[in-house]
């Protein structure tokens, strides 16, 4: 499956075969990514990860043709001497690993920012004095709140999307005060992406920057009590399959008024692959990589996926399909939410020209298949198994 023949970047320049140092290869984006990279590309991966269980299937069948491309190496860079040998081997390295579920960040924010900052510190250090390109993994979360939010309920400044599109280089970053924990992580992601920019304008470091806009799909975190812990919180996308998988009402924090874009993750995986592969349009620059046309409510998105799932698994919707619950009470103290985030696309699309193309409903409809496929049976076990007293 892997790609023959000669590839072409976006200039018609032939693409070289590279090794790539992926960190946080086991995880939901790096499991898409080894996937394109081997079945696409002829690119070898040094996965870097502390768990594998989304890669099995691509280190386990050792006779298929990609085998030899992809090696796993079991690391916690927080304290690994190997990490930086691997980096020496490689010619890109690839950084996504992080704590990055919003339910950590305002009760473990220490963990947060040691993950986000700390730990990442190193990483750029060895690209930087090795001469090694780097591809960092930030967030759209580094914008924070919209200047809009800030505006009277019913002023018509609220319509004008310089009031809210945010984009790389004119958007200011917006974080709420101190006690407010949940910017732990935003303002971590915000120094390491500064830290970067400083590397490469001092020390020449080559660096791309990518800030994703909820990019959802298959294999995104857990679902609780199946292959995750019974009391951990995942993001929306994995709350609201648990909840439908459970026959449970959605839970709609603080009435689920915030708006997110959200983008399927093979169409931001394509993004990805044109960054690694082009790199002389991509170096030195910050995206966004989004899909602005998928915007929606979190309320919004648990009626669709209400009605998606219904579809795809033949069963009717509940009468009450969805719950109210305070942010206090679903993520504790110290939790904030980010508006609306709808991403510029201008600079990738002039540097990569690059745009998403899957429609809400249609990755919702795929994502909900392969939930209630891979999920369906082992939560119908867990429910009927008597409760110990
Ligand atoms: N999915 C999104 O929509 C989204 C949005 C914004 C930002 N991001 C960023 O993209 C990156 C990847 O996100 P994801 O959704 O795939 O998350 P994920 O949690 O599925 O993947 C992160 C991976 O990093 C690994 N990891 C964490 N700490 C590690 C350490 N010390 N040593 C080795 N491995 C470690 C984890 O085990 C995990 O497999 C993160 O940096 C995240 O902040 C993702
Ligand atoms: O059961 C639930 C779970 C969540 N919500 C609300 O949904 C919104 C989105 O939540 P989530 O996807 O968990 O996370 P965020 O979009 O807020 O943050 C992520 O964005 C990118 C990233 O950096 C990495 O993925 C991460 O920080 C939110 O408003 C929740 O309150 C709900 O109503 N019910």
């Amino acid at each position: 499956m892997a790609a023959t023949g000669v590839r072409l970047d976006l200039d018609g320049r032939p693409i070289k075969p590279m090794t790539i140092c992926m960190i946080g290869a086991g995880g939901f984006i790096g499991s898409h990514l080894c996937e394109k990279v081997l079945f696409e590309t002829p690119h070898k991966i040094l996965a870097l990860d502390v768990y594998n269980d989304k890669i099995k299937h691509l280190l386990e069948p050792e006779t298929q043709t990609w085998a030899d491309r992809i090696q796993f190496h079991r690391i916690n860079i927080k304290h690994d001497s190997r990490l930086e040998g691997l980096i020496k081997m490689a010619d890109l390295t690839i950084n996504l690993a992080a704590i990055c579920t919003p339910a950590d960040y305002n009760t473990r924010p220490l963990d947060t920012i040691y993950s986000n900052f700390i730990d990442a510190l190193p990483v750029v250090k060895y690209c930087s004095e090795n001469n090694k390109r780097l591809i960092h993994f930030s967030t759209c979360e580094v914008y924070g709140k919209t200047i809009g939010s800030f505006l009277p309920k019913d002023s018509p400044l609220r319509q004008d999307p310089s009031y809210y599109v945010l984009n790389e280089n004119t958007s200011p970053c917006i974080f709420g005060s101190i006690e407010k924990q949940r910017w732990s992580y935003a303002c971590a992601k915000q120094l390491i992406e500064r830290l970067i920019y400083a590397e490469g304008a001092e020390n020449g470091l080559e660096f791309t920057i990518v800030r994703p806009f909820n990019w959802i799909g298959p294999r995104m975190d857990f679902i609780p009590g199946i292959d995750g812990p019974s009391e951990g919180v995942p993001r929306v996308l994995a709350c609201f399959s648990n909840n439908l998988l459970r026959r449970q009402p959605l839970k709609l924090v603080d009435g689920g008024q915030s708006q997110r874009t959200f983008v399927y993750i093979k169409d931001a995986i394509e993004a990805v692959l044109l960054m690694i592969e082009n790199s002389a349009r991509a170096n030195g620059h910050i995206f966004n990589v989004g899909n602005p046309h998928n915007e929606v409510t979190v309320q919004q998105l648990a009626e669709m996926m209400t009605e998606v799932y219904s579809k795809v698994s033949g069963e009717p919707p509940l009468e009450s399909p969805t719950i109210d619950v305070s942010s206090k009470e679903f993520y504790g103290e110290g939790y904030d939410d980010s508006d609306k985030r709808i991403p510029d696309m201008t600079i990738i699309n002039r540097q990569l020209g690059w745009n998403p193309k899957t429609s809400l409903w249609d990755l919702l409809e795929s994502t909900l298949t392969y939930q209630h496929r891979t999920y369906a049976e082992a939560v119908k076990q867990a429910i009927s198994k008597p409760v110990a007293n």
